[in-house]
Parts: C-alpha cells; sequence; structure tokens
C-alpha cells in the first residue's frame, strides 16, 4: 500500500479575496480523505497592494525578478500564509508535527503562457521555517518548461474525487468558477480533459468595485435588477479565445473589464454575470464529448444570476448543473484541498499534468520542496 500523507493545502486565488486553507489525508493516488477548511480573508487594504503589485509585475521579464514593492510584497504574503497555518492547526486543535507537507501556491502576479512565463509570489522557504513544516511550493513552473500552459494543475484532484464517489455519473465536468473559470472533463473510462473556460468573477467583481464600490456582487443581487446588453456579452463572447483552434490558458487580465459608457450598473453586473456562465458553456464545446453534469465549486456559484444563466444554458443542450455540495464536495475548499493533493503527488514525483490538461507533451511532476 502507498503510504499516506496529512497535507494541508494554500489557495491564494486569481480573485485575491484571502487564503484557503485545506486539509487532506491522501497517497496522492486514489485515496483521498477530506479535512476542515478555513477561510481568511485579506482586508481591503491588503488586497489593494496585490492589485499594485500585479501592475508591477508586468515588467517581469525572468521569473525571479521581484519589481517594485513586490518583494516586500512576496514577504508579507508568505506571513500571512504563517498565520493562517497557525489559525488553521489552533481551530482543529493540530500540531504541527502531524502534518507531513504543505501545498503552497503563492499569488499569481504574472501568466504569460505564451512566452512560458508563469510567477507565483511566495518565498517556501519562509513559510517551511516558519511553519515547521517541509513546504512544496511552485507547481506550475515545470509544466510550463516542458510545454504545458501551466494551468491549470487541479484536473488530476478532480479525478480523483471523481473516482471516490460511488456510482459516480460518468463523463462528469466539474467547473471551477473563481476570478477565471477552469473546467475539467473526467469521460467514462477515465480519460481527463482540463482547460481554463473564460473570465469568471473577477470583470463582475471590477465592474461592481468601480460602479458601486463594493468588493463582489453578493448573491448576485445587483444583476438581478439589470439586463443584458447584447452588444457587450457579445464582445466578450465573440473574442478569439473561444474558436482558437488550441486551449489557451488565462491571466487575469486577458479580458479587459467594460468601461463607464458601455452600461448601467444593474445592466453590466447582469450582462458580465451571463459572459461568466455563456463561456464555460461555449469553452465546454471543445470536449471530446458534450457534457452531461456540470459540478460547480467557486465562489461564482453563490451568485444566483450566474447559475441560474448556467443552468438554463445547460438545459438548453440537454445538461445538469449542481453545486459541488450537491455531490458531496466543498466547493469552497476544492482548490486548497487540490493543492495539498498536488504536494503530495511532487513528494512521490508522480505526474501533475497530462497533455490533455496544459497540453504538455508528455505527463511530468512539478513543484520544489523545502525543509524547514
Ligand atoms: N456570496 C457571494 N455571492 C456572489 N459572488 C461571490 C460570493 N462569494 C464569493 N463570490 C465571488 O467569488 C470570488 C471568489 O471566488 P474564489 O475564491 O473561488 O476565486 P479564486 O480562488 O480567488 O479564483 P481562481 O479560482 O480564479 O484562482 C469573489 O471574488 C466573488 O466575486
Ligand atoms: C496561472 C493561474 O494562477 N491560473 C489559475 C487561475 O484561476 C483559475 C484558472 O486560472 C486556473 O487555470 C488556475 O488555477 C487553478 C487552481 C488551477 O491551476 O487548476
Amino acid at each position: 500500500m502507498e503510504k499516506i500523507r496529512t497535507a494541508i493545502g494554500l489557495m491564494s486565488g486569481t480573485s485575491m479575496d484571502g487564503i484557503d486553507v485545506a486539509l487532506l489525508r491522501t497517497d496522492g493516488r486514489a485515496f483521498v480523505e477530506r479535512g476542515p477548511f478555513l477561510g481568511v480573508p485579506y482586508e481591503p487594504a491588503f488586497r489593494d497592494r496585490l492589485k499594485l503589485a500585479l501592475e508591477q509585475a508586468k515588467s517581469i521579464a525572468q521569473r525571479e525578478q521581484r519589481p517594485g514593492d513586490l518583494a516586500s510584497v512576496e514577504r508579507e504574503l508568505t506571513l500571512r500564509h504563517v498565520i493562517a497555518v497557525r489559525e488553521f492547526l489552533a481551530t482543529n486543535a493540530l500540531d504541527a508535527s502531524s502534518i507531513d507537507v504543505i501545498g503552497f501556491h503563492g499569488q499569481t502576479v504574472l501568466h504569460r503562457p505564451d512566452e512560458a512565463l508563469t510567477v507565483q509570489i511566495g518565498d517556501g522557504a519562509l513559510l517551511a521555517r516558519e511553519t515547521g513544516i517541509p513546504v512544496v511550493y511552485d507547481l506550475r513552473a515545470n509544466d510550463m518548461m516542458h510545454g504545458g500552459q501551466g494551468a491549470p494543475l487541479v484536473p488530476v484532484y478532480h479525478a480523483a474525487l471523481a473516482a471516490n464517489v460511488p456510482h459516480a455519473t460518468l463523463p462528469v465536468c466539474f467547473v471551477n468558477i473563481g476570478g477565471i473559470s477552469n473546467l475539467t472533463y473526467i469521460g467514462a473510462e477515465g480519460v481527463i480533459v482540463g482547460f481554463d473556460s473564460g473570465p469568471g468573477n473577477t470583470l463582475i467583481d471590477q465592474w461592481v468595485e468601480t460602479h458601486a464600490g463594493v468588493p463582489f456582487d453578493q448573491g448576485g443581487m445587483i444583476a438581478s435588477e439589470g439586463r443584458i446588453v447584447g452588444e457587450l456579452a457579445d464582445r466578450y463572447l465573440n473574442s478569439p479565445f473561444f474558436t482558437a483552434e488550441k486551449r489557451r490558458s488565462l491571466d487575469r487580465n486577458d479580458f479587459p473589464p467594460p468601461s463607464g459608457a458601455d452600461a448601467e450598473l444593474v445592466d453590466g453586473a447582469r450582462t458580465l454575470a451571463y459572459v461568466a456562465a455563456a463561456s464555460i458553456i461555449k469553452s465546454a464545446g471543445h470536449l471530446p464529448v458534450t457534457p452531461t453534469l456540470y459540478v460547480i465549486s467557486g465562489g461564482g456559484r453563490l451568485n444566483r444570476v450566474l447559475m441560474q444563466d448556467l443552468k438554463d444554458i445547460a438545459h438548453r443542450k440537454g445538461a445538469e448543473v449542481i453545486k459541488a455540495e450537491q455531490a458531496g464536495f466543498n466547493g469552497d475548499s476544492m482548490e486548497a484541498e487540490a493543492w495539498g493533493y498536488l504536494a503530495v503527488r511532487s513528494l512521490d514525483r508522480l505526474p501533475l499534468t497530462f497533455p490533455g490538461t496544459t497540453g504538455v507533451r508528455a505527463p511530468v511532476s512539478g513543484g520544489v520542496v523545502v525543509k524547514p
């Protein structure tokens, strides 16, 4: 039997809303036992620092460069992860010595797959030293070095989850609606296909922040008052991203937000919710088989307007849409769990990515391991 390890996964996603912490016991293969979860939000001032860091990162040409404030933001981000881990351990009466490994995503500040350049800030050595726990970080770089897009990495974990559901309906399509959306298709014979499917919450967040001063459209309340502006929706949905022959992973800035002249507040929120939903189904058209079941995780599943649009569009194609919770999963913690799973796979040098997920030439492992 393979060694079962206890891992903590840490995710700070493209929405930059906070740190997700999840516990997982796994052999990095079929055995997966999910544990507790903690979300630690960033306060607005730190979110603003991260947004500035994204701007400063645009001048990075070599992935180890840290122009402007980036080095100090990286340190602060890492120390916030240290605090999040300590809080998680204390809340769950866990000792650091009971954790075999931490999978540390860090914060993506730049992602240019066409230039084989992806940068996640986060100091793995500092995290290991401060927590006393071995850390695996920088999990995307090796994939890119082997011709992959560097994202998405979650598909291999989705496949493990699907394998663990007794009588799971296959094929199934897992969709994460985060800042950006990505999907994983798992076929009846175990085939895995994954790719970024389009804009998620980032456009909605940027819109309501600029025009209403709120960080996100809670429950889709703002969108629920509006109507879809067809011309604006088409501008996004006609992007060459959806029709390109090759699937390309996305940077947070790839789809720029609309301007104030494009719509009123409520209509903009309504349109962008629709764009997020329609993008998923449009991208799913590239899958080998049309999915009949979509399982939704990520913050976007809490936007009721987006979810209703997704259900309506999927139903027209004969597919059902359910939240991760309806399939027995946790839609908030799935990515953090995945980073724990990937860390364990990394320790055993098992592949993290595959030609069908990132377009990598052959299955490859990845990640940098640091001991405390
Ligand atoms: N109650 C809610 N109602 C509507 N939208 C919500 C709600 N809660 C969270 N969201 C949206 O979900 C986003 C966060 O989603 P999530 O944490 O899945 O993204 P992420 O992990 O940062 O991104 P990615 O998966 O792209 O890395 C928020 O920015 C917000 O737009
Ligand atoms: C470069 C980067 O950070 N990409 C993220 C982003 O957020 C969602 C989507 O775009 C996905 O491709 C990826 O994250 C998830 C966790 C992944 O790698 O599977």
